[in-house]
């Protein structure tokens, strides 16, 4: 690999891109490529052996349905949870081996590319995967929708989301990744610093799927407040409907600070502007500010959906109505409003001063109150309810708990004297593990299989899924409380050595944690697969849980176009209401008005990988090139009068009585 001082100056075709710059003299990338292109050689040869290319471009890729596209979110989290998760194994690895002087089997150098690429891949393409893919899916039929408002614009999110973690993947064998923690904090992020093309790929992949996420954004805002069954009042939804609005705003209104706090950075690193670099007149905490104006809505983008996933499974499976809607929807509201007004307590160290800290300290807390509410109203849920504790149930109850304790070590370090000693500690690091993984991992897995028998018509298998709840959740506490101890020892993060031999025990015992949720993810692939081979056995109608809202009441998997037609909502828990009433379906369909595919969205994003390649290594025709036809594809589109099509009112007809009969 290159060092920072011996860069050749960049050639008029290939840019700064030379051949040093592919690792193949290190046995562990060389190794990962081999398998990553033996894996995929193998697929491609299925996919022509089975003949599903067709299939795949016009069922999926091409795909305006939301139901497909949230699908395909998931697969993106479960694939990027991988790549996140082997980083994550290599760390904990690395930190057992490494006390004492013993160095380890990784340089500070590639560990540092591997504590960056685990933040940045586990947040933007994991976790947020997995709640638009959520939302994506579960929100239009609980409104009762036919699909988003922007079905075109939905599918080109998603894919501007996939270039965005591609390019992040393909630095792992083209380059490199940058090393600069999660955030990038200049003036380490900045053009003296960072002279590889690490960095940069950092940029324009966060800058793609950025794009993805904030137009995904405006159009579930837009979904939700237009599209919603007659009749539904926005105090009728679903609470899981309103934990996606309230993220949505959150969304809309912090993701362009990410957007234009990047873009600078950008300026000052391409064409030598001084907007966070310490001289010339820049300031390197405006930065600071700024990514935290984001960071930390950020974080509340990623847990609020999985509230309202915790809401609608703890309904469900206590048999109640959720105690205190009212509540739940304005806690909910409360949390978006502060999370805008807490981002200082990300740096109380960083000169403040005390007035200043102690604001920051004591809206933070306030957040605790509302968060309470909620962890309040679930457990008089599942008071004297009939609490059936299905695989879904189990994950609440792990979320409950754990979600419990990270949220009281958040407060914790609220506390600005105690966060001076805290402050980038492996404490800090439990703290948000603890309220990610028991907040969000765990919440997805309890929407992965409560929401499964909808979009497939099969449950997911009983066994493989406790046992894949037992490993995540002893696993979880394994490797993170230990974390909580050496933190309190004053520990800091981003260590890939340390001299005291003392601490070894506290990160085998953490590495053995990450090796029991090792053993959950591969349940968790285990269980899909065994189910999927069972699926005659597992297969299930519409409602296989007894559930209380309007997504159930479309057969399992939905129709293209959801439901048969309008119905008229009454009051809230829609579905529970058209059980008691025995409502039946009139039979008498007209067509039905759709959305057709297109390819547009795939084509913009795939040339807007090209371009972010390009960018990275100052190919500047081809970043020309790339940008020349998004805009074309772009502009093309708009000639495309062919966007719709019904379909007939037989073939409804018939599609309602074939999902009546299974
Ligand atoms: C899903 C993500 C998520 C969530 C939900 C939270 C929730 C909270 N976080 Fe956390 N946080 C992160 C992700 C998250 N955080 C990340 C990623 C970082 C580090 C980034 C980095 O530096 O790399 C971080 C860092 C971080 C810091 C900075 C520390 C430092 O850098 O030194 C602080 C300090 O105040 C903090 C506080 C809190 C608080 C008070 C909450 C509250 O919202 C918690 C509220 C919940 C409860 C309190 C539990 C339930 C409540 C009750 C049962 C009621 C009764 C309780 C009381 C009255 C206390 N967080
Ligand atoms: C599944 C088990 C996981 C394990 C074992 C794990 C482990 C780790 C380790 C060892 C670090 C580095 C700590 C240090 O700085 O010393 C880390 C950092 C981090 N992790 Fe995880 N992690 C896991 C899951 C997740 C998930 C699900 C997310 C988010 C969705 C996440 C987000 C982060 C972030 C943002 C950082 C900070 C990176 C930085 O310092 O810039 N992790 N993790
Ligand atoms: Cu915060």
């Amino acid at each position: 690999m290159l060092t920072e001082t011996a860069q050749p100056s960049p050639s008029p075709i290939f840019g700064r891109l030379t051949l040093d710059w592919i690792p193949y003299h290190e046995p562990i990338l060389v190794g990962t490529f081999a398998g990553v292109a033996l894996g995929g050689l193998l697929v491609l040869a299925l996919m022509s052996y089975f003949r599903l290319w067709g299939p795949l471009w016009r069922n999926w890729v091409t795909t305006v349905d939301h139901k497909k596209i949230g699908i395909m979110y998931m697969i993106l989290g479960f694939i990027m949870m991988v790549r996140g998760f082997a980083d994550a194994l290599m760390m904990r690895l690395q930190q057992a081996m490494a006390a004492g002087g013993v160095e380890g089997y990784l340089p500070s150098h590639h560990y540092d590319q591997v504590f960056t690429a685990h933040g940045v891949i586990m947040i933007f393409f994991v976790a947020m995967a997995f709640v638009t893919g959520l939302m994506n899916y579960v929100m239009p039929l609980q409104i009762g929708a036919r699909d988003v408002a922007f079905p075109f614009l939905n599918n080109f999110s998603f894919w501007m989301t996939v270039a965005g973690a591609l390019l992040v993947n393909i630095s792992l064998f083209i380059g490199e990744f940058a090393r600069v923690g999660w955030l990038a904090f200049p003036p380490l992020s900045g053009a003296s610093y960072s002279t590889g093309p690490g960095m940069d790929y950092y940029l324009w992949a966060l800058q793609i799927a950025g794009v993805g996420t904030t137009l995904s954004g405006i159009n579930m805002i837009a979904t939700v407040l237009k599209m919603r069954a007659p009749g539904m009042k926005l105090m009728d939804m679903p609470i899981f409907a309103w934990t996606s609005l309230i993220t949505n705003v959150l969304i809309v209104a912090a993701f362009p600070v990410l957007t234009a706090t990047l873009a600078l950075l950008t300026l000052d690193r391409y064409l030598g502007f001084h907007f966070f670099t310490n001289d010339f007149g820049g300031n390197a905490m405006m930065y600071i500010n700024l990514i935290w104006v984001w960071g930390h809505p950020e974080v509340y983008i990623l847990i609020i959906p999985c509230f309202g996933v915790i809401s609608e499974v703890v309904a469900t499976f206590s048999g109640k109505p959720i105690f205190g809607y009212r509540t739940m929807v304005w806690a909910t509201a409360c949390i978006m409003v502060l999370s805008f007004v807490v981002w200082l307590h990300h740096f109380f160290t960083m000169g403040s001063g005390a007035s200043v800290n102690t604001f920051f300290g004591i809206t933070t807390m306030i957040i605790a109150v509302p968060t309470g509410v909620k962890i309040f109203n679930w457990l008089f849920t599942m008071y004297k309810g009939r609490v059936r504790l299905e695989v879904p149930m189990l994950w609440v109850i792990g979320f409950l708990v754990t979600f419990t304790i990270g949220g009281m070590s958040g407060v914790l370090l609220a506390v600005p004297p105690v966060d001076f000693q805290l402050h980038n500690t492996l404490f800090l690091i439990a703290h948000f593990h603890n309220v990610i993984i028991g907040g969000v991992v765990f919440a997805v897995y309890a929407a992965v299989t409560y929401w499964w028998p909808k979009a497939f018509g099969f449950r997911l298998d009983d066994t493989w899924g406790r046992r894949s709840f037992w490993f995540w959740f002893v696993g979880f506490y394994f490797a993170f409380m230990p974390l909580y101890a050496l933190g309190l020892m004053g520990v800091t993060r981003r260590m890939n050595a340390y001299p005291d031999a003392g601490w070894q025990p506290y990160f085998i015992v953490a590495a053995f944690g990450a090796v029991l949720i090792l053993l959950g993810i591969l349940s968790t692939f285990a269980g899909f697969y065994v189910s999927i081979r069972d699926r005659k056995r597992l297969a299930c109608g519409r409602d296989p849980w007894d559930a209380r809202t309007l997504e159930w009441a479309t057969q399992s998997p939905p129709a293209p176009y959801n439901f048969p037609e309008d119905i008229r909502i009454v009051g809230r828990e829609a579905f529970w209401h058209m059980k008691q009433t025995g409502f039946t379906w009139s039979g008498h369909y007209r067509p039905i008005h759709m959305p057709k595919n297109t390819a547009t969205g795939a084509l913009i994003s795939a040339a807007a990988l090209v371009f972010g390649f390009a960018m990275v290594w100052y190919i500047w025709w081809l970043a020309l090139l790339s940008f020349a036809a998004m805009l074309a594809l772009g502009i093309a589109h708009t000639f495309n009068y062919n966007r719709d099509y019904h379909i007939p009112s037989d073939e409804v007809t018939a599609t309602e009585l074939k999902g009546a009969a299974a």
